[in-house]
């Protein structure tokens, strides 16, 4: 059912071509699918440089240059990277890309991110073909390591000087599937935090009750943060406000005991035990309360418990603003956008804050405006799940859309300063 290899005669076969590349951490090939998009790219006319911050993580630069070069640039982000798949659990190889005969395309990366990296590209063809030439220069960056934080990726890559003297003023980066009808657009990201404690206590047998042990410090902690989880977890199973809304906190690791050559001593109390999680803060968040939370009741001193806490990219962009692109008139790429949704025969959701973290907020950071957006309206979410797809329909119909997004975008000349 799938076509072979050679044959990229159309969308859907470049579409496959591309996730054919094995890209999941924790050794992504980032080499192969560079030279793919760089050959893609030139058989359009369309300019490519490959940058290299760190040794072997490209970032990939593919630019139209716009008539109007005096006018900021759009910039049109993905990334090269994929998280890993457990092939064992998939109906079909995660690397295979295998076309079912209902349309679905079964690989790791349909949804995220590699659906919107072909789409740009093949949106560029289509105007092309009809000799649409852009007034704003359009970029379209392929970043790595997306998937793992990016900070040798897109962090790098927006503090370059490259990426000054590309005058970005507007970002469109990847979004999340929507289960309705409707597209979904994202104006921010939670931040993420790892946070890691560590409890000390007093050893000594395992058959003793006595206070103050490690494990039992921790598992204080533990219940502690559990409860400020569900009293989280409750204002949205209350309705109240959306999984994006609310401060998540989740365990990620626990460890503890004394390891033997069986497993663990089961006869002694340790004197250290430590847990990790994962937290997730809203762009409104006021940091400075979650530490002090986190300093006097999920790892209070009194108890024997430090802390580790690290911030996953910024917080606050340059003027130390939340992190969030504003969606009302003091945006008008805001409007510029919702109309191309419009004119493209598309309905848009509420804007939402996105529960998990992209690449976006590097782009924020500077005071651009990015929205994270990814054309799959009708389609289950399955960005880091077993059997990932995305329908050849779905695809092809979000070629159609940026086509719409790139024509209004790279058209919009009023407001010469944004
Ligand atoms: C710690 S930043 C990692 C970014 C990652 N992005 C996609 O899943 C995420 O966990 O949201
Ligand atoms: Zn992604
Ligand atoms: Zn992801």
């Amino acid at each position: 059912t799938s076509p072979p290899q050679q044959d990229l005669e159309t969308p859907i076969a470049r579409f496959q071509k591309y996730l054919r590349f094995n890209t999941a951490h924790p050794n992504p090939n980032y080499t192969a699918p560079v030279s793919f998009l760089t050959s893609l790219a030139q058989s359009l006319g369309l300019k490519t440089r490959t940058l290299e911050f760190v040794p072997n993580k490209p970032t990939l630069l593919i630019t139209w240059q716009g008539s109007n070069p005096s006018l900021s640039s759009l910039l049109f982000n993905s990334h090269l990277d994929s998280v890993p798949a457990e092939p064992s659990k998939w109906t079909h190889p995660p690397f295979s890309a295998t076309l079912t005969p209902e349309g679905k395309i079964f690989a790791r990366g349909a949804q995220d991110d590699k659906c919107i990296a072909i789409q740009y590209l093949e949106a560029i063809r289509n105007l092309k073909a009809r000799n649409f030439v852009p007034t704003r220069t359009i970029h379209i960056s392929f970043v790595p390591d997306e998937e793992i934080g990016g900070i040798d990726g897109a962090d790098k890559f927006v503090k370059s000087n490259e990426f000054k003297d590309l005058d970005v003023g507007f970002v469109l980066d990847e979004g999340q599937a929507s289960v309705k009808d409707e597209f979904r657009v994202f104006y921010a990201d939670r931040s993420p935090w790892n946070l890691i404690i560590k409890a000390r206590g007093v050893p000594g047998h395992g058959s003793r009750m006595y206070d103050n042990g490690a494990m039992e410090n921790l598992m204080n902690s533990i219940e502690i943060i559990n409860r400020f989880r569900d009293s989280q977890f409750d204002v949205v199973k209350a309705g109240k406000a959306a999984n994006s809304e609310v401060i998540s906190v989740n365990p990620v690791f626990l460890k503890a005991g004394i390891p033997s050559p069986t497993g663990f001593v089961m006869n002694m109390q340790p004197s250290e035990a430590e847990a990790g999680f994962d937290l997730r803060l809203p762009p409104t968040t006021d940091p400075e309360l979650v530490k002090k939370r986190i300093a006097e009741e999920w790892a209070p001193a009194v108890r024997n418990m430090t802390y580790e806490i690290i911030e996953k990219g910024p917080l606050r962009d340059y003027m130390g603003r939340p992190l969030m692109t504003a969606i009302d008139d003091s945006n008008p790429w805001w409007s510029v956008f919702k109309q191309a949704i419009a004119a493209a025969g598309g309905k848009l959701a509420k804007p939402e804050i996105l529960s998990s973290t992209t690449d976006a907020r590097f782009m924020r950071q500077l005071g651009i405006p990015t929205f994270g957006f990814s054309p799959m309206t009708n389609t289950p979410i399955l960005l880091h799940d077993h059997n990932e797809f995305l329908k050849d329909t779905i695809f092809l119909r979000g070629i159609e859309v940026y086509e719409h997004i790139i024509r209004a975008l790279s058209s919009f000349e009023e407001a010469g300063s944004v």
